[in-house]
């Protein structure tokens, strides 16, 4: 850079405060005293700037870089000169001194470990431990008592192996074989004396050795002498068959027991370090390849990799500029690195530490097929939907539990997840508390959800439009509902109903009629896009998710589709719980999880094909947790349904569609004679049949179907009859055919009012 020559500033003594942070000036990390160029080039405008390492590639301090304070205003940078000759000046560290943090310091950032094991802290996993050890032992014996004469009979003919063996091992002992080779060796050398003093050694050796053998034979001839003269030859024979048994049992070679494998142990590889930095340098992750290049120890281990569970637990420290949510996206590769089925590598982030953290579990068995502890609720149970519940298990076994109360939920996956089997459990804990009102809706029309109906207050099944109609009906009656429950909340006392949302105390005063009321709607894209009552069902639906809750009403979509028609927008944002089933692309899964979770490494995208009920676990306030949910087969379900039942006629709560009194769903529907006035144009009088059916469907579908018969029978109710009108035809002829006359329908409607 140049300055022109009749610039006033052409010849101005620099300031000191002028020369940093500006190409035009001495950058940063220069010393003047050691250019890399010795002989500036005059002829260009300028002169090429020395300059030093970067502090981290210094090699001594001194060559540190120094960094002046300073401000500077654009025109002063505009206008600086560039000075070679500038006097030294001392140099001031850019990096703060180290400060070394006292012993109380570290200590109080540090996490305690438990002081007690986990599985004695956690009752679930202590039961799982004693249970498995019990269910081992009593396996163990029952196998081995089976085959046990088997072992008789396998010892028994394996001692003639064992006793030759036995005899064979005593013999190389006594005439010590040992040394042999080297005996051996020293005759081949031919060296006489080395081999005479060998043959001494030995000589001696099986002296000694022949002696206590000798002493052994005559006892254990004594003993047979004795026994055949003393005991009956039953007992003696019983002996010999013994010892043989004994003998043979001991004698087995080593890889050739005579018991037999009671069970096959699926021994999981240690998790190490190397492995793992080995399998995180196979991702493909360029930042993360280039770091180990420079270092191999770019990736940290804040703490020692440790078990957990039935598995192998490693918190992480990824090279910096590494998120976690890149390695988690990975996840295939990441477990083909680590040589494990893809069910047992569990990578997710941990924001709360920062985004390089990524915490690996590496389970022994892979999640989808571990079996799962038995569901508490399964055999026996009362439900307090104010408190949490067992919902599903972690990777490690554990009990996930979930408050259903205050909450409205969405379900999402791709089909064959797990969805319909997520709202069948959630309407089995709701079902469990005797106080709900369950109304269920299976739009996939195959009756899974059938199970309910000896307790649900509401059922639904399929998408006819009968079952369209009775919904809107019941959802419309809910939102009323939903309405009489605020005014009764926003009525009551502050010190009756401090938060102004349905409290347990509240539900169990029966006349306010706030029971909990819980609503399961599988495939709820059916109504959403249904293209009548669509509009009107997304309406309240959504007004259930945002005012439901603390109403003590909770709705629980699921859909295979989600997107913003089968989940809209209003109702996926405030949902307050979220499980996400496998995935196809990130779009879905912000849509059921939240937006913004894929970015942050909560990808349902990652699950694999048999994962089936596994998914993303989203609660109220909580962070995401992969979970298993419970699967509850039909016949399972109508079992705890009868719990459910009998508890529920103990409090005298079977209601509604349970009770036999279903909704009427010609509620919804104009009457046929309204109808049918309705689509008569201004001017005309009378109408044939088919014209009129044509006009009724393009109000109402249900009306396609209709012929001139069907048509008939819908007004015959009413007292009204076709009769034969005379209309021109779209040609023009005049025609008489089957028709209505305006002022017949209009007459049979005034009379059917009275
Ligand atoms: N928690 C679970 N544990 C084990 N297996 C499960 C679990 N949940 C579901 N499955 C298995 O997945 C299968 C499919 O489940 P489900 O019918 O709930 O899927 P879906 O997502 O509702 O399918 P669709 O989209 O066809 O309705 C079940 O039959 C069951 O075998």
């Amino acid at each position: 850079m140049s300055v022109p020559a009749d610039h006033p500033d052409r010849d101005r003594e620099p300031d000191s405060r002028e020369t940093m942070n500006t190409p035009e000036h001495d950058p940063v990390n220069t010393t003047p005293d050691t250019p890399v160029n010795p002989e500036p080039n005059d002829d260009v405008n300028g002169r090429v700037l020395p300059f030093t390492p970067r502090p981290d590639s210094a090699a001594t301090p001194d060559e540190i870089p120094v960094q002046d304070r300073r401000e500077v205003a654009p025109s002063e940078v505009l206008d600086a000169e560039i000075v070679d000759d500038e006097p030294a000046r001392p140099p001031v560290p850019v990096d703060p001194p180290e400060v070394r943090r006292s012993w109380w310091e570290a200590a109080g950032e540090a996490t305690a470990r438990p002081l007690v094991a986990q599985w004695l802290t956690s009752w679930e996993e202590f039961r799982s431990r004693v249970r498995f050890l019990v269910q081992y032992a009593l396996h163990v014996s029952a196998f081995h008592a089976l085959r046990f004469p088997l072992y008789l009979l396998k010892a028994f003919l394996r001692s003639f192996g064992a006793a030759r063996r036995l005899a064979g091992r005593l013999h190389a002992w006594v005439y010590d074989a040992e040394s042999k080779p080297v005996r051996l060796a020293a005759r081949d050398r031919a060296d006489v004396n080395e081999y005479m003093k060998l043959r001494q050694v030995r000589n001696e050796t099986v002296r000694k050795r022949l002696l206590p053998v000798w002493l052994g034979l005559l006892a254990l001839a004594a003993v047979v002498y004795v026994c055949l003269a003393c005991l009956p030859a039953f007992w003696n024979w019983t002996l010999l068959i013994g010892a043989m048994v004994v003998l043979g049992w001991w004698g087995a070679p080593a890889d050739k027991p005579v018991t037999g494998r009671a069970v096959d142990l699926a021994k999981a590889p240690k998790l190490t370090s190397d492995a793992i930095v080995d399998a995180l340098g196979a991702l493909g992750i360029g930042e993360l390849n280039k770091k180990l290049a420079k270092n191999p120890n770019a990736i940290g281990f804040p703490s020692p990799i440790h078990r957990e569970g039935p598995g192998w637990r490693a918190d992480i420290d990824l090279p910096l500029g590494v998120t976690a949510a890149d390695v988690i996206e990975r996840r295939p590769k990441l477990a083909s690195g680590l040589r494990r089925q893809l069910g047992c590598v569990w990578p997710e982030a941990d924001p709360a530490v920062h985004e390089g953290r990524l915490v690996l579990w590496v389970g022994n068995r892979d999640m989808s097929s571990a079996k799962q502890a038995p569901w508490p609720l399964a055999k026996a149970g009362r439900v307090d939907l104010f408190k949490p519940q067992p919902f599903g298990t972690d990777q490690r076994g554990r009990w996930v539990e979930q408050t259903l109360m205050y909450v409205s939920g969405v379900i999402g996956a791709i089909p064959r997840m797990g969805k319909t089997v997520t709202v069948r459990e959630i309407l089995l804990i709701a079902a469990l508390d005797p106080r709900s009102e369950l109304h269920v809706y299976d739009l996939k029309g195959t009756g899974d959800l059938s199970p309910f109906e000896p307790v649900a207050h509401r059922y639904g099944v399929g998408d006819d439009a009968d079952q369209i109609e009775s919904a809107v009906v019941a959802m419309r009656e809910v939102r009323e509902e939903m309405r009489r429950r605020t005014k009764v909340l926003r009525e009551l006392p502050d010190d009756v109903c401090p938060d102004s949302r349905v409290e347990p105390h509240l539900v169990d005063n029966p006349k306010l009629g706030l029971k909990p009321i819980v609503i399961g709607v599988d495939e709820c894209q059916v109504w959403f896009e249904h293209p009548k009552h669509g509009a009107e069902l997304e309406d309240i639906c959504t007004d259930l998710v945002k005012r439901g809750p603390a109403t003590g009403i909770m709705l629980f979509l699921a859909t295979q589709r989600p997107d913003s028609k089968s989940i809209p927008t209003g109702i996926s944002a405030n949902a307050s719980f979220r499980f996400c089933l496998k995935v196809m692309g990130q779009v879905e899964n912000d849509m059921v999880l939240g937006t913004s979770s894929y970015q942050a490494g909560i990808r349902a995208t990652t699950f694999a094909w048999n994962d089936k009920g596994i998914g993303y676990l989203r609660g109220e306030g909580s962070d995401a947790r992969i979970v298993r949910g419970v699967y509850t087969d039909k016949p399972g379900a109508k079992k705890i349904v009868a719990r459910a039942r009998a508890m529920r006629q103990e409090v005298g709560n079977i209601t509604g569609y349970a009770a036999g009194q279903d909704i009427d769903a010609t509620l919804i529907r104009g009457s046929a004679i309204e109808d049918a006035i309705s689509v008569f144009a201004d001017g005309e009088d009378r109408l044939w049949s088919d014209t009129l059916i044509a006009r009724l469907a393009e109000v109402r579908p249900e009306y396609a179907d209709y012929t001139p018969d069907t048509l008939a029978a819908a007004l015959k109710p009413y007292g009204v009859t076709p009769k034969q009108v005379a209309m021109t035809d779209v040609d023009g002829t005049r025609r008489n055919r089957r028709g209505y006359r305006l002022a017949d329908l209009r007459k049979a409607q005034t009379t059917h009012q009275k």
